[in-house]
């Protein structure tokens, strides 16, 4: 049997749709697997029971078709599915890495990135790999139709997820199909100017560079609650706020010092729009790790 332990993740960070994503030091997905003559899933753990353990309907039965590997694949879930914690892309990247252990299949964790995307595929009709990408790897990463680029940041974050559910494939049909001029020079000026605040480990530059006018805008509108909770984050010191992934979760960078103060505002300013939520404290972290062979 190995196990796997693989990261939440945070896709898009503002201006960097379907290109930028971060691991999550917590929460994570374990995955258990074990050889079999046909692929079998088992679910455990938090929303497990809007998970369908069909292999043709859950993403680790994409990543174990992908990679030849059939397996009992047991799954205990710490990331809540539909939640824009990179849920569906914990299971899949730890099912890739585990599978390529159990039967030695030799690939590089970076080689892994566009198997587990597959099973992105499977959720939400495309195989973006933003969420695969930091889940295997860690850090900050840039994954591109060129291949991936990572920067081992260091960056204090609070991910607070309210008790909606938003599917990333609902949320995809919501991103505008064309962008002004004046959108896209301010996109792109404020997507370099966090990628080279990830370099820096500045998390007041990184804050700056989420701000987006495209995506974000037309998601903000699925979450309830999200412009008053983006404000109180930003008057307990966030030095920017954004949509985490897909939604529903709410993503705050700030300093070390200042996540209690930013959680405890955005927790307050969901429940005052009468949605019960749950902060993470966390930062950027490490990426799928193999722990028991
Ligand atoms: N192993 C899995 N883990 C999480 N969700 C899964 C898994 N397999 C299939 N799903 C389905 O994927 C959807 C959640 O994925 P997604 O909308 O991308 O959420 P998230 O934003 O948390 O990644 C749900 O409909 C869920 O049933
Ligand atoms: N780039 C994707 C990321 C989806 O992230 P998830 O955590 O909501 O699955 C998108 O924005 O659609």
């Amino acid at each position: 049997m190995v196990t796997v332990r693989a990261p939440a993740t945070s896709a898009n960070l503002g201006s960097g749709f379907d290109v930028f994503g971060v691991a999550l030091d917590r929460p994570a997905d374990i995955v258990h697997v074990e050889r079999a003559d046909r692929t079998t899933i088992e679910v455990t753990g938090v929303g497990s029971q809007y998970i369908p353990t069909d292999p043709d309907r859950n993403v680790v039965g994409a990543v174990a078709e992908a990679l030849d590997a059939p397996a009992h694949i047991r799954i205990d879930k710490g990331v809540r599915p539909s939640s824009g914690l990179g849920s569906s892309a914990a299971s899949s990247a730890a099912a890739a890495l585990a599978l390529n252990e159990l039967y030695d299949r030799g690939h590089s964790h970076e080689e892994l990135v566009p198997i587990a995307a597959e099973g992105e595929a499977v959720v939400s009709g495309e195989a973006h790999a933003d969420n695969v990408a930091p889940a295997l790897l860690g850090g900050f990463t840039v994954a591109t139709d060129e291949g991936v680029t990572t920067v081992d940041a260091d960056i204090p974050l609070v991910a607070c997820l309210p008790e909606i559910a938003v599917s990333t494939r609902d949320a995809r049909r919501v991103v505008p199909s064309d962008a002004s001029i004046e959108d896209m020079v301010h996109t792109v000026g404020r997507a370099a100017t966090l990628a080279v605040g990830m370099c820096r480990r500045d998390a007041d530059l990184v804050g700056a560079g989420m701000d987006d006018r495209v995506v974000t805008p037309a998601r903000a509108e699925l979450i309830t609650g999200y412009h008053e909770v983006r404000e109180a984050a930003l008057g307990a010191g966030a030095s920017g706020v954004t949509v985490s992934g897909a939604g529903p979760s709410v993503l705050a960078v700030c300093q070390a010092g200042d996540r209690t103060r930013v959680a405890g505002a955005m927790l307050e300013a969901f429940d005052e729009a009468d949605v019960a939520a749950r902060a993470y404290k966390t930062r950027v972290g490490r990426g799928a790790e193999v722990f028991e062979r």
